[in-house]
């Protein structure tokens, strides 16, 4: 589906209203950029000796492990593990996942994404370290991050222990692995009731980590329930850890919502609807769920209508005259763009994909319509560099 521009202006867009499409802090050159971007890949390959001044625990600039990076879900039997999975990955509507069987052997699902990754759902009976059968390093030697899902509706004692002795056994080995534990189902808990619990387990964890050493395990919380968006905002947080550079893509994002007067701005994996990246303006749930949901309305329209196809006539007769251009030249993109203004709040939202895993969808302020000639072009400029940005990461992965 494409849309011609339906906007047009006469005058040119002052300097500093336009935004270079460069994936780079470094703006003086392209190369330049490429070249930095290129040679921090080549640095970090297996094997590379370690740079001066790069630590390798500091989060920008992890890198991954070669190959797809792994999502291990864990817990107790019935925390919802299968129930995440199938709703995030899946799109199984939450109700639905009553009607889940236990499950009663490792799942393994590859992710066709914007970055490929596994996610692995563990049966919650099974206690790996406990059982010599298991390869431990074929499970954790790439592993993107560990979530342990823990279900705050249940007595959550068992869990917290489990939890506990994992983390403890993970760090003689594996002590970078992301631990991501998500404090489940906590719909219909009140506000204060969740930030209880959530208190009370994070002590809990904390205090016994550091009744054994070791204090800096990176264990970060999350609250969720698939009835939400919670799922989603959690989901988004752990993969965007697993981004090389995600620097550089929000401050593109922040470039353009300075510049364009956006107020939000969000890239989305279209298929999970995890966003991936956002600018540096604090994120709300009110403004990712309207983009979240107007990219399902998009992909409804688009599942409807489906790929446009012409026929020879049709196409000869919208190439000739007046307009004597090929058709190509004459629509804005040849990706889905859109672009409404929400009633309520007479605020413009605009969805423009980037390639068939990504868009970019974004809230405007309220009198920004009146410059969209200067949004469009600087939004292209945007999808430019988020393709090559995602072109230099994916060739050296
Ligand atoms: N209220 C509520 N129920 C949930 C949520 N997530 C999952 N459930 C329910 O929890 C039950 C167990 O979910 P499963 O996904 O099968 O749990 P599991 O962890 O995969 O269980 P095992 O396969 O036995 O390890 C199901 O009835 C789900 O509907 C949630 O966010 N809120």
């Amino acid at each position: 589906m494409s849309l011609q521009p339906s906007y047009y202006s006469n005058e040119p867009p002052a300097k500093d209203e336009v935004l270079d499409p460069r994936p780079d802090l470094t703006r003086s050159n392209t190369s330049a950029a490429q070249l930095s971007l290129q040679r921090y890949f080549e640095q970090n390959l297996p094997g590379a000796p370690p740079k001066d001044g790069m630590k390798p625990d500091d989060p920008a600039m992890a890198v991954p492990p070669k190959g797809k990076p792994r999502l291990l879900l864990m817990g107790q039997r019935r925390s919802g593990k299968s129930s995440i999975s199938s709703v995030v990955f899946h799109k199984l509507p939450p109700s639905e996942t009553l009607f889940l069987e236990s499950t009663a052997r490792i799942q393994k699902d590859s992710m066709a994404s914007f970055m490929d990754f596994q996610v692995w759902d563990f049966p919650g009976q099974i206690d790996i370290f406990e059982n010599p059968g298991f390869d431990l390093e074929a499970i954790f030697g790439e592993i993107g991050a560990l979530i342990w899902v823990i279900d705050a509706q249940d007595d959550y004692l068992e869990a917290v222990a489990r939890l506990n002795t994992t983390i403890l056994s993970l760090q003689r080995s594996y002590p970078n692995i992301n631990i991501e534990v998500f404090i489940h189902k906590v719909d219909g808990l009140s506000d204060d009731f969740k930030l209880d619990i959530q208190r009370d387990i994070t002590i809990r964890i904390q205090d016994e980590l550091s009744d054994h050493g070791c204090e800096n395990a990176p264990v970060t919380f999350h609250l969720t329930s698939i009835y939400n968006h919670s799922i989603f905002e959690a989901f988004s947080k752990v993969i965007q850890k697993l981004i090389p550079r995600l620097g550089t893509l929000e401050s593109m994002l922040t470039n353009l919502c300075r510049t364009c007067r956006l107020e939000k701005a969000y890239l989305f994996d279209v298929l999970s609807k995890i966003y991936i990246a956002t600018d540096s303006s604090p994120a709300d749930m009110a403004s990712y769920e309207i983009c979240s949901d107007y990219i399902d309305v998009i992909i409804d329209i688009t599942e409807v209508y489906g790929t446009w196809h012409r026929s020879e006539e049709g196409r000869k007769k919208l190439e000739g005259g007046p307009w004597d251009a090929k058709l190509e030249d004459q629509v804005g993109c040849s990706t889905a763009e859109s672009c409404l203004v929400l009633h309520d709040s007479k605020k413009p939202i605009m969805l423009r994909e980037v390639d068939r895993y990504l868009a970019l969808v974004a809230i405007m302020k309220e009198d920004s319509y009146d410059k969209m000639p200067l949004v469009n072009m600087n939004v292209e400029a945007v999808v430019e560099g988020l393709t090559e940005f995602f072109n230099i990461t994916k060739r050296n992965r």
